[in-house]
């Protein structure tokens, strides 16, 4: 992983999973990445009180999760605000670099194990790179987190690239297709942005949801949709929903959307995740027995990349006690390791916290009262069962009393919008959802 961006991004998810939330808070969001060179990670710190704390108490913690998303080793260097004015800094807003336009040569088809989860997805990628811009058009993926919609994505770009050298293919975000026509209009450069992202075989652009609320961009993915479809140019999109489902997305993005095909991956079963960490641990020559790689695969249910994090943390636990790998090692391994996983939680979960907090009765939460003290909490059970768990619209409408998933979708986007300003709303949602994920 190169990709400091990521990197980054991937070691602060793991410090999160690992500490209190007001450590986190206090101590490591403020923390900036500001260069990766020759094996060394400079990390900008606000005051010397930060890089004490992070010198004394955070360092062995930096190098263990540097090690698990690397397996290379990484040192710390900190240094204070203003300490170095000579190093490019990497702000949220400003990022130094761009983000995901290269392929990754790791996601191909050769690297995805195929399981009932993924298969139609798998095929319809598989056709799609075969017959560009003639049978889905656009292919649309869309599912929960980390099943391996980014991967297929890039499967079809390699193996496009790879029939063809000169295929112009472009990877990019939501986020950074939104960024890139910022840069544009603020620089007056949108005739080349026009050139950059109209002139392509292939656009695969990845977490469409996040288009929700952003009219220009959408304006702006119109024009460069219709330019690429119009000259049947494939076109991939990922989202974690389906289009329909995305709110504040316009109708004629959404009818677009739907011109093609759209398949869903859902998680992946014990035997498909024992596969996954085979050809994992193949590729990364770990040497793993059989009963250890099952026991992995039966502690993470719901997300192949923690699946692919449980992996490297044994590794890295094997290599920094020098020890050789087995059950009762990776046990220890992942012994408090709090996984994100959302299969734990769900919905009667759900119905049962918030009806609690709102002290009122399941059987009214679930029912079809319009009294006020009722409607809310159950347009909020809605939105936290959306927020919270992998389930779609229309399984949270069965789940309360039968209803239509555009009643749950509207519910969501009321909670959504009352979220924006009424403070009591927020701290209740926020109460909720920290007793619902400690
Ligand atoms: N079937 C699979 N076979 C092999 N590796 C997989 C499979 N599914 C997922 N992975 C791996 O899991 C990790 C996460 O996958 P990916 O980034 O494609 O997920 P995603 O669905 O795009 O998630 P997100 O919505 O968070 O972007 C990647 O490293 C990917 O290679």
């Amino acid at each position: 992983m190169t990709d400091l961006k990521t990197l980054w991004d991937t070691i602060k998810e793991s410090f999160k999973n690992d500490v209190s939330s007001v450590t986190y808070e206090n101590l490591i969001e403020p923390a900036k990445a500001i260069s990766l060179s020759n094996n060394q990670l400079t990390i900008e710190l606000p005051t010397p009180f930060h890089k004490d704390y992070w010198s004394e108490s955070l360092t062995d913690k930096f190098r263990l999760y540097a090690f698990e998303a690397t397996s290379t080793k990484i040192e710390p260097r900190y240094i204070i605000e203003a300490e170095e004015q000579t190093a490019p800094v990497m702000t949220a807003s400003k990022p130094s670099f761009k983000v995901n336009t290269a392929l990754n040569p790791r996601y191909t088809f050769d690297t995805f194990v195929i399981g009932k989860g993924n298969q139609m997805a798998h095929a319809a990628a598989l056709v799609v790179s075969e017959e560009p811009g003639k049978m889905y058009n656009p292919l649309f993926f869309y599912g929960g987190v980390g099943l391996g919609k980014t991967h297929l994505m890039h499967a079809i770009g390699n193996k496009m690239s790879g029939v063809n050298s000169q295929t112009r293919v472009k990877y990019v975000t939501s986020e950074a297709f939104t960024n890139d026509f910022i840069n544009a209009i603020q620089t007056g450069t949108q005739e080349q942005f026009r050139q950059e992202y109209r002139n392509l075989d292939l656009l695969l652009v990845d977490d469409i949801q996040f288009f929700a609320d952003k009219e220009g961009t959408q304006e702006e993915f119109f024009h460069t949709f219709n330019a690429l479809y119009e000259e049947n140019k494939q076109i991939v999109l990922t989202s974690d929903r389906l289009p329909n489902e995305i709110p504040k997305l316009q109708d004629r993005l959404v009818s677009r959307f739907k011109w093609g095909l759209s398949v869903d991956i859902t998680p992946p079963d014990l035997e498909t995740r024992i596969a996954i960490l085979r050809s994992k641990a193949k590729a990364d020559q770990i040497d793993i027995p059989n009963d250890t790689l099952t026991y992995i695969a039966g502690q993470i249910d719901s997300n192949v990349r923690e699946l692919e994090g449980a992996l490297s943390r044994v590794q890295a636990y094997s290599h920094l006690n020098n020890a050789t790998i087995n059950t009762s090692l990776a046990s220890d391994a992942l012994k408090g390791l709090k996984l994100s996983g959302t299969s734990a939680l769900t919905i009667p979960l759900i119905q049962e916290k918030v009806a609690g907090y709102y002290h009122i009765s399941q059987t009214d939460l679930k029912g079809k009262k319009r009294v006020k003290q009722i409607v809310m909490p159950r347009q909020i059970a809605m939105y936290l069962a959306r927020e919270l768990t992998d389930n779609s619209l229309p399984k949270i409408g069965t789940e309360f009393g039968g209803k239509d998933h555009t009643t749950v979708l509207h519910s969501i986007d009321k909670i959504e919008e009352l979220l924006q300003s009424d403070h009591n709303l927020q701290e209740d949602v926020q109460n909720l959802k920290m007793e619902l994920k400690p």
